[in-house]
């Protein structure tokens, strides 16, 4: 199995490409799906969850050709089955029953089951779908879904916001006849690309990016090439690792109106941040301060930042409070920061963090992908040699994160347990 071995305090200093974002490219491949014509992606990053759900589309029937970030969909689906294997892998997995419901009037995708971060329900996906038309049954493991005459528009009400439910309902609601109105959505950078890559099929969809979403249902969807949105995520995780080496980072790329939340924190850290359109350069020539945050929907801090925010709050001046608001098991990190010598006490769904000089390098894993990343921070700040293990986490939603890092001074090799 692979590994990091990291050798950490050397501050980053150099530009970092933002690839295109995971979370917005999953939904995007699903929605090839939903066309007979050609969909062609730019911008597509190249990580094992990309990869998978290309092979599920593949698995239903679709033409499948990747070119270096650009990723072409063509063919017609034959095959309405996600199975197990494929969707217990990545949860995004769920996205398909949206397209495929809408396109062919069925649907049967395996249920995701809990993971690491929390037991990630999908009945808000299913209620949408009921209200859009669908008869739904779950048996043995599975979704099934049936619209035999079609889904209809309808006023959906999502009783809590969810990002993946959001763009299932859209997918669907965008093939559905009549007008749909959904209410209480996510308002992620990562459904406005959809939205747009959608309407340029042809859909017609008003409202992405506030809390109300109209779409008028059309009868089919055409030819359309779209350019996947940065990752604020991994120019999030960029971003912190700058502050908290004490380096100085250009992120191109990088939209900052994706990062209010994030940015206005390190500043209040104490970190120098310039922003352009499309670029954030982050800058710190001192030990950050320590702020509190609370993680929400976006725009509020996002939860995909929370691990590698805690890492940098591990090493700053004075004490910090931490609440994971959007996932139940969310601090996974936190056994393995303090095997750094990380003091974290952590009570339900708040961890406070007292700040220490620094950490002590250690052998450490994590379980899941932010985890794993936040585990690297750690390393990269921490005089001295660390290891971080399954690393495949991060292979998940970080493409060449070992080059990039090492661009800018990172000493940071990936092993293998045989080498
Ligand atoms: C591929 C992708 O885009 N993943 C992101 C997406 O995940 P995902 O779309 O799975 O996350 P949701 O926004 O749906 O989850 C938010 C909350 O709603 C709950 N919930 C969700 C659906 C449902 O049917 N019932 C229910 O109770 C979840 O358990 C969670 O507590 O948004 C999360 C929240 O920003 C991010 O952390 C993930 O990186
Ligand atoms: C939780 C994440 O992804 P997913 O929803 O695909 O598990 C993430 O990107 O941090």
């Amino acid at each position: 199995m692979d590994y990091l071995e990291i050798a950490g305090g050397v501050p980053l200093i150099g530009d970092i490409k933002i690839s295109g974002a995971k979370n917005a490219a999953l939904p995007l491949l699903a929605a090839g799906l939903m066309t007979s014509e050609t969909l062609t992606l730019d911008n597509v990053p190249n990580l094992a969850d990309t990869i998978l759900m290309e092979d599920l589309l593949r698995h239903h029937g679709l033409d499948v050709a990747r070119d270096g970030e650009t990723v072409t969909l063509a063919g017609v689906a034959d095959n309405f089955d996600a199975p197990y294997d494929l969707v217990r892998k990545m949860r995004a997995s769920i996205l398909v029953l949206g397209p495929l419901l809408a396109r062919f009037g069925e649907a049967r995708v395996s249920l995701p089951g809990g993971c690491a971060i929390g037991t990630r329900p999908v009945d808000l996906h299913i209620r949408a779908m009921q209200a859009l038309g669908a008869v739904v049954e779950l048996a043995d493991g599975y979704i099934q879904a049936r619209s035999s005459k079609g889904l209809k528009g309808a006023r959906v009400v999502f009783p809590m916001v969810s990002v993946g439910a959001t763009e299932n309902a859209m997918m669907a609601a965008a093939l559905a006849d009549g007008t749909s109105e959904l209410v209480n959505v996510a308002r992620e950078p990562e459904i406005i690309d959809l939205a747009n890559c959608l309407n340029a099929m042809g859909a017609q969809i008003t409202g992405a990016g506030t809390d109300t979403i109209v779409i008028e249902g059309v009868a089919s969807l055409g030819v359309a090439r779209h350019a996947v949105v940065a990752d604020r995520i991994e120019a999030g995780t960029f971003a912190i690792a700058a502050a908290m080496t004490e380096g100085d980072l250009r992120l191109q790329g990088a939209l900052p109106k994706h990062l209010d939340a994030l940015i206005m924190v390190l500043r209040e850290a104490g970190a120098d941040i310039e922003v352009g359109t499309d670029y954030i350069n982050v800058r710190a020539d001192k030990r950050m301060r320590s702020v509190d945050i609370v993680t929400d929907p976006f725009p509020g801090f996002p939860t995909d930042l929370q691990a590698q925010f805690m890492a940098m709050m591990c090493v700053a001046d004075g004490s910090s409070r931490i609440s994971e608001t959007i996932f139940e098991n969310r601090f996974m990190h936190v056994p393995e920061l303090v095997r750094m010598g990380a003091d974290i006490r952590v009570d339900g769904g708040l961890a406070v963090v007292r700040g220490r000089e620094t950490l002590t390098p250690a052998p450490v894993m994590a379980t899941d992908l932010r985890a794993s990343v936040s585990l690297v921070l750690a390393a990269l700040a921490t005089i001295g040699t660390s290891k971080v293990s399954r690393i495949y986490h991060l292979d998940r939603g970080y493409s060449q994160l070992e080059t990039k890092l090492g661009n800018c001074g990172a000493q940071i090799i990936r092993k293998s347990e045989t080498d």
